[in-house]
């Protein structure tokens, strides 16, 4: 299907989106998060692609929800349209690894939806924040509860009741970002990870996502139960047999994701 805000390609078995509305910063209207939904859903459906790359522009990975598409809506009017909820959650359904590769602002929505990925990596330039408390709001795609967890309380509230940015070598010393990059390698950084990623087991993939993910919902002895079963079930697949006879041959595995 065509797409107006969003670019979408394939580098060999990793599906890439880049956010595309340079002139407003990449601000997430509903248009935008609509089409980004489309696009991880047919990335996620199709069997060539084993891991997904999100990103904007050098400027600006996403400078939040679009300000001026929501000021005057009401209270009735966001309420029944679920307005955050149904259009952008579609990344945290997504059972491959979804990498956001963040330059520039990743601001409000914009810092939110790089959150619900599965890692961040930034360009020296990304600046991260969540600056709703200067338009009389607050953070409400997820960003209370994810950056505290990735950051702690502290640096959380600091940067949520003040707005404060953090750069990119804080947020990777604050443990929201996995690695840090030169602008200029990003995207190709991030789609050599996600190739990695690709080339290994799709169930095992999967569900290693499924398990780390569920270590924030779930209690030590849930997560660690939930893991092993998980875990066991990857003998019913062929990749293990593959995996363990290539390494027992000294040959490289030849994973087939089933
Ligand atoms: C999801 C929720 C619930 O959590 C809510 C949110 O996300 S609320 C939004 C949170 N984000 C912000 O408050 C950031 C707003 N933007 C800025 O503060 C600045 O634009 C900047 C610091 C990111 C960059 O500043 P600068 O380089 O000076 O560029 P600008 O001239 O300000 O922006 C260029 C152009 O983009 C438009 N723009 C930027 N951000 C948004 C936005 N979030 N929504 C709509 N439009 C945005 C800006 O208006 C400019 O366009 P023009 O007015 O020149 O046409």
């Amino acid at each position: 299907m065509a797409h107006e805000m969003i670019l979408v390609e394939t580098r060999g078995r990793v599906g890439l989106i880049t956010l595309n509305r340079p002139k407003a910063l990449n601000a997430l209207c509903d248009q935008l998060m609509e089409e980004l939904g489309q696009a991880l859903r047919a990335f996620d459906a199709d069997p060539a692609i084993g891991c997904i790359v999100l990103t904007g522009s050098e400027k600006a990975f996403a400078a939040g929800a679009d300000i001026k598409e929501m000021k005057d809506r009401t209270y009735p009017a966001v309420y029944f349209d679920d307005f955050i909820g149904k259009r952008w959650e579609t990344v945290l359904t997504v059972q491959k690894p979804v990498i956001a590769a963040v330059a520039g602002f990743a601001l409000g929505g914009g810092c939110e939806l790089a959150m619900m990925c599965d890692m961040i990596i930034a360009a020296e330039n990304a600046k991260f924040g969540q600056p709703e408390i200067n338009l009389g709001i607050m953070p409400g795609a997820g960003g209370t509860q994810r950056l505290t967890r990735a950051v702690g309380k502290s640096k959380a509230m600091d940067m949520i009741l003040t707005g404060r940015m953090m750069d990119a070598a804080e947020a990777e010393r604050s443990n929201l970002a996995c690695r840090v990059v030169p602008v200029a390698d990003l995207v190709t950084e991030a789609v050599k990870m996600g190739e990695k990623i690709a080339s290994l087991s799709g169930p095992s993939v999967a569900m290693a996502k499924e398990a780390v993910n569920a270590a924030y919902e779930m209690t030590l002895k849930e997560g660690v139960r939930f893991e092993r079963r998980l875990f066991l079930s990857l003998f019913s697949t062929e990749d293990q047999k593959e995996g363990m006879a290539a390494f027992a041959e000294k040959r490289p595995a030849q994973f087939r994701h089933r």
